[in-house]
């Protein structure tokens, strides 16, 4: 319903729990009940925003045909504005932080006063004093409900009560005492619910005052409830954004304009309808609020306004800032003048509702949104999309000197400061399925039963603790809740049985926070911590300034034509007047550069100053301010950054990222290295433990930024890249101008930024300039963009580096990783086996071979001395017959030997040959697959060559 931060009005109920009577089936339609078909239609186009903010996000469910509701009075329409979906390529954000108008460098040599070279904390809203409030209350909020108006609780001892000095009374405003407004909105069926068995059954029916739930007749009966009958301010039903931003928000809005701080917030469990945007002609409560403000600027020709936005979400219990995403985990910060505040947080000065727009579609861009099992866009953070709003008496505004204008001149009248929160709560759930989803639940859960808690001892328990501190929300909402602001809230609620539990429960807490009294009081301020009173200050000076310079021209004309004086005489008087017309000349082209360049700046910040012409002369067709042009930036102690201090706070982001991402490189590039070395060893066969490399490449990983921290770090600087290219299409004053000013204000410092920028603008390296002269200021100029720009390049050039040795290390170990590098290391170490087994059965044939000998030759020593034995000697026939049997046995056996040696020897020849032809084989094999792991080394080889 009030998706984007206008939509989302709907209260956290507690965990859903699940309905019974399932098969209870809705018989007679509610009052006034009719076709679903209208909201149907809208539905199915709606976009996603919260209902306050409205930018676009994704479409919404659409509700199928058919379904039952009771008829809205209105005409249907979304809460939150038109958004388009999240998903897909993202509009680049471009929160470029610079200070309005011209660069600093022309405000401050063009400003000499001290007021505007130094800007003040801005002070936000608050009570100082209590003074009888002059515009009537809005007949909504009176409490005309039944429910009982019990515990008033924000009296003036519990709002913040203003300690500063310049603060004053509120003098045209004074207090408003009143009830929280709230309104209840039942949503039309959505299909899940239409498509339960039995069809859908319509549990709640809004009373014929338009104020009041109950349980439909049919379904008490079917689900033997006790009637119940809850009272509040609005009870709606269907999908018309229209009626319930004028019935709940409207009043709100105008009040902010005039000064009270004003908050809305939409509560319900998740899907109950409260980012619900309504479709591109009806949008949500956001856009309708901030098409409002710039209408009651339009309207209101007696005073002039100053309108700045920021944009938050809470997390997981941390807080970001949704203008400034790397700004992350804000701190909450509580002082007597600001009450209660985070920071540091971006703000936007804005000058069209378009722009305001953009901001928010940007805001909503950042923020954490998520399928669940309950909704397929569920916002999964709590965000506050904040205008503050400063405005004062025209007449008072444009009246006196820049000297009556010093900070606490009674002359000048109060700017009155107000704050209009829009917040788009995340809805309670069930737990979800997806761990992530269920985390971020529990927080969810969580910090809406805080919120519960908080109002539970707001309105029961007059003097007890109440924690605002136990969650972030409620810790924000502390300066709302305890009164000092006037509060509506949304109530969200599903029309199903199966949703019954929890919308009782959204609709008890609607009841509770009913009970709520406020006193919201406007708040003023007379110095120049408002920024409306520094800058109309300033364009005073600048006016002032722009007086001194006007002349016509005429003076230092020197002597006339018509002098009496002749010849020589004549001639020196003529060549001296000659000359003083060319210095006076010299000095009228200076003196328009410097009027210009006056003007320009008076121009830029009239410019944000709204009034009812100007907003209308907008309205007209008249192109949008540049986004994030005019950015302010409050520190922690709430002070205004300065410019230069942004654009500093700027480069030292962007040096320490460069700075990472060279120790990103360096250490993939010892990873190369070292898995290079790993690769080469393998190459060279030596044995390489890959797990070893790979677990020590692991924990070079580990003792490194993570990849994903390194990423996420990566797009934030590229994002910090298109900030700056926001930056870069900042127009306006040029080297002349500025030289001009120089002329006008010759001090030192000017002289020595002047030469900066010369030098810049001759191509000289802008690192050596920063080497010669370190405590330079830095300023919004064309030459600091020259400055940006080379950073920025250098930062891409090493981004690109990151990348493609990432790139390389990855193919590297995909190709260790592969079955081809293990194919082949394998296929190595077979063939280094084979050729181990063959050198030892060469060296067993060698042995066998040398044992064959020996005993050939111990059998050749032994055949002739047993021929010559004890036979031979003493009987020559007898002896000499077995002599020779003997020894012919032992020439046959001699033979065989040699035969077989032989025949061994040539076996143990050919297996040798064999052999050696199989270990050629594999050798050249070998060699193969060296030669290819040499080719692939080279490859890679050179491709780092070429890298680095
Ligand atoms: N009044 C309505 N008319 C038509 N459709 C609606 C209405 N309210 C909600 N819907 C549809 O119901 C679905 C859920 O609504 P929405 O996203 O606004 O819920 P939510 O309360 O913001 O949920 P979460 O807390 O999870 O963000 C969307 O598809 C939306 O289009």
């Amino acid at each position: 319903m009030l998706k984007s931060a206008t939509d989302r009005l709907g209260i956290p109920s507690p965990a859903p729990s699940s309905s019974s009577n399932p098969s209870s089936r809705s018989t007679s339609p509610t009052p006034s009940t009719a076709s679903l078909a209208s909201s149907t239609t809208s539905a199915s186009t709606a976009h996603r925003t919260s209902m306050m903010y409205a930018s676009p996000r994704s479409p919404g469910r659409p509700l199928p045909q058919g379904g039952q509701l009771p008829k809205p009075t209105g005409s249907s329409s979304g809460l939150l504005p038109p958004q388009s979906h999240h998903s897909g390529s993202r509009t680049p954000t471009t929160n470029t932080t610079t200070s309005p108008g011209i660069p600093t460098v022309l405000r401050k040599i063009s400003v000499s006063t001290p007021t505007t070279t130094t800007t003040k904390p801005v002070i936000p809203p608050l009570a100082t004093q209590q003074v009888a409030h002059t515009s009537p209350a809005p007949s909504h909020l009176d409490p005309h409900s039944s429910t009982p108006a019990a515990a008033t609780i924000p009296t003036a001892a519990t709002i913040p009560t203003a300690a500063s000095t310049t603060a004053v009374a509120n003098p045209p405003g004074g207090s408003k005492t009143e009830n929280v407004t709230v309104t209840v909105r039942i949503r039309p069926f959505s299909s899940s619910e239409l498509k339960v068995a039995g069809g859908p059954t319509e549990v709640w029916t809004v009373g014929d005052t338009g104020s009041s739930i109950a349980y439909t007749d049919d379904y008490a009966v079917q689900a033997r409830r006790v009637a119940v009958d809850y009272n509040y301010d609005h009870a709606l039903t269907g999908s018309d954004n229209e009626l319930i931003y004028n019935t709940s928000v409207k009043n709100l809005v105008q009040s902010a304009m005039e000064g009270y701080n004003g908050t809305v917030f939409a509560y319900g469990q998740t899907s109950s309808g409260k980012t619900y945007s309504g479709t591109e002609n009806q949008p949500g409560i956001t856009p309708r609020a901030v098409e409002d403000v710039f209408k009651y600027i339009r309207e209101n020709s007696d005073r002039e306004f100053l309108l700045r936005v920021s944009y938050l979400e809470i997390y997981n219990e941390s807080i970001r800032d949704l203008l400034s995403p790397e700004a992350i985990d804000l701190r909450i910060h509580e002082d007597k003048r600001r009450g209660v505040y985070v920071s540091p947080l971006k703000e936007e000065i804005v000058t069209a509702p378009s722009q305001v727009m953009r901001i928010i579609e940007r805001g909503d861009y950042q923020r954490h949104v998520s399928s669940t099992d309950f909704n397929a866009h569920s916002s999964r953070s709590h965000s506050i999309f904040q205008i503050v709003i400063e405005s004062r008496d025209r007449s008072s505004a444009t009246a006196g000197s820049p000297t009556a204008r010093r900070p606490g001149s009674k002359s000048a009248s109060a700017v009155r400061v107000s704050q209009l929160n829009l917040i788009d709560l995340a809805g309670s759930e069930k737990a979800s399925s997806n761990e992530e989803r269920r985390k971020e639940g529990a927080f969810i859960n969580k910090s809406l039963l805080t919120l519960g808690t908080v109002i539970s001892k707001l309105t029961e328990e007059k003097g007890a603790h109440i924690p605002y501190r136990d969650s972030k929300l409620t810790r924000i909402l502390q300066s709302s809740l305890n009164g000092s602001a006037r509060v509506s809230v949304i109530c969200t609620i599903s029309p199903s049985y199966l949703n019954v539990e929890e919308s009782n429960n959204t609709l008890k807490f609607a009841a509770r926070v009913k009970k709520i009294v406020t006193k919201a009081q406007t708040n003023q301020v007379m110095d120049d911590k408002a920024l409306l009173e520094k800058y109309r200050r300033e364009i005073s000076e600048l006016k002032a300034q722009l007086m001194l310079t006007a002349g016509d021209g005429s003076a230092g004309a020197g002597p006339g034509s018509g002098s009496a004086a002749s010849g020589p005489q004549q001639a020196e008087l003529s060549s001296l007047l000659q000359k003083e017309r060319r210095k006076h000349e010299e000095e009228m082209v200076e003196m328009n550069m410097v009027r210009n360049a006056l003007k320009e700046r008076i121009d830029h910040l009239t410019k944000l100053i709204l009034t009812s012409s100007s907003v209308h002369t907008k309205g007209a067709g008249a192109p949008d301010p540049p986004m994030g042009r005019y950015t302010v930036e409050t520190s922690a102690d709430g002070t205004v950054m300065d410019f230069p201090k942004e654009i500093e706070s700027r480069l030292a982001r962007k040096d320490t990222i460069v700075k990472e991402l060279q120790l990103e490189l360096e250490a993939q590039q010892e990873k190369m290295a070292l898995m290079k070395n790993a690769l080469e060893k393998a190459v060279k066969g030596d044995s390489v433990d890959l797990e070893k490399t790979l677990a020590k490449v692991e924990n070079m990983d580990e003792h490194n930024p993570p990849r994903e921290k390194f990423l996420s770090k990566k797009r934030a600087s590229i994002m910090n890249i298109k900030n700056l290219e926001e930056f870069d299409s900042v127009d306006g004053e040029d080297l002349a101008a500025l030289k001009a000013l120089q002329q006008q204000h010759p001090e030192k410092k000017q002289d020595t930024t002047l030469q900066r920028l010369d030098s810049r603008e001759s191509g000289k390296s802008v690192l050596a300039i920063d080497e010669e002269e370190e405590d330079e200021e830095l300023m919004d100029t064309p030459w600091n963009r020259a400055e940006l720009q080379s950073l920025r390049q250098a930062k891409r050039e090493l981004e690109i580096i990151v990348m493609d040795q990432e790139r390389k290390l990855e193919d590297m170990v995909a190709f260790e990783d592969s079955d081809e590098f293990r194919e082949l290391i394998i296929e190595m170490e077979e063939q280094r086996e084979k050729i181990v087994a063959m050198e030892e059965e060469r060296e067993g044939f060698k042995i066998m071979i040398t044992e064959l000998r020996n005993t050939i030759r111990k059998m050749e020593i032994a055949g002739p001395s047993s021929s010559s034995g004890p036979g031979a000697g003493t009987n020559g026939t007898a002896g000499g017959g077995a002599s020779a049997s003997a020894s012919s046995a032992a020439s046959t056996m001699a033979a065989a030997a040699a035969a077989r040696i032989r025949e061994v020897e040539q076996v143990a020849q050919k297996e040798r040959r064999l052999r050696m032809e199989e270990q050629t084989r594999n050798m050249a094999r070998i060699a193969s697959l060296e030669a290819e792991l040499t080719m692939l080394k080279a490859e890679l080889s050179v491709r780092n060559l070429a890298d680095f």
